[in-house]
């Protein structure tokens, strides 16, 4: 895998990176500029929640858009999509892939705010108030595991990921399709099929093998940033805040 992978749309190679490098550039990001994690997961909801309003897709029908989250980094960026979509009318719904007092950090204040918003947020733990099939019929957001996944997909996570997959209806992944190695691109067990990825700062190595749409999102990540890393981010966005990329 190299930066030729993938093109924006007048063909200009984009760099691609690894789940450790990407986890080198939060670091510096965070340690080096001061540019924390909360900053960066409100530009990554605001960008998934763009993509999912994009196309029409929430047009579709009356149903709920669904917000799969995870307890890390990328449960919490869809966490704030799922604020966003609510601002715009839009009927929504959290699934949460635990128990509502395991979720914690930075993502738990992300819950906090969709509590006192009065967004319905369901968890699989929960049991009697969650009927997965029907929970999943509009739009589905999966915010569930990012570049943070750690072997196959378990419990919880991996049986929302199997009926996220069995129903008709779009699904859009945030950074990178759960299930999905964000290195290598390979699943070793369940994992999304998207119709789109909003991925973000620069594309994961691994998205290469995965199929559907890819939008890039910027994360306001300084280039000073990739200069300390000796990674050659570029300047993907231009004068813009997200690009559309191919595979090339
Ligand atoms: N600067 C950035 O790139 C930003 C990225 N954001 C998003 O954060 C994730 C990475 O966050 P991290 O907390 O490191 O990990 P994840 O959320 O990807 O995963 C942890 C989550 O997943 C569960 N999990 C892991 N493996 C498994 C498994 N095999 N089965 C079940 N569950 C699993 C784990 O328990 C946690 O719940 C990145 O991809 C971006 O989307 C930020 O939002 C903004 C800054
Ligand atoms: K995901």
């Amino acid at each position: 895998m190299n930066s030729s992978t993938f093109v924006d749309q007048d063909g200009r190679p984009v760099t691609a990176v690894t789940a450790e490098e990407m986890r080198a550039i939060d670091r510096v990001a965070v340690e080096k500029i001061g540019l924390d994690l909360p900053r960066m997961m409100e530009h990554a909801g605001r960008g998934l929640a763009d993509a999912v309003l994009r196309d029409g897709l929430t047009g579709q029908s009356d149903l709920p858009v669904t917000v799969l989250a995870g307890n890390g980094g990328n449960g919490g960026g869809g966490l704030a999509c799922a604020r966003h979509l609510a601002n715009r009318s839009l009927p929504v719904e959290v699934v949460l892939d635990r128990a509502r007092t395991e979720v914690d950090g930075v993502t738990a204040e992300q819950l906090r705010i969709l509590e006192a918003m009065e967004v319905p947020i369901k968890s699989v733990d929960s049991g009697a108030d969650l009927d997965i099939d029907t929970a999943l019929e509009g739009v589905v957001v999966d915010a569930l595991i990012g570049y943070g996944l750690t072997g196959a997909p378990r419990g919880a996570a991996a049986e929302l990921i199997e009926a996220a997959n069995d129903k008709p209806g779009t699904v859009v992944s945030l950074d990178v399709p759960s299930g999905v190695n964000a290195t290598t691109g390979e699943a070793s067990g369940a994992a999304i099929a998207p119709d789109l990825t909003a991925t973000l700062a620069l594309p994961k190595t691994g998205l290469a093998a995965v199929g559907g749409d890819l939008l890039l999102f910027d994360l306001s990540i300084p280039p000073a940033v990739y200069d300390r890393l000796d990674i050659d981010g570029g300047r993907p966005f231009g004068d813009k805040f997200e690009i559309p990329v191919s595979r090339a």
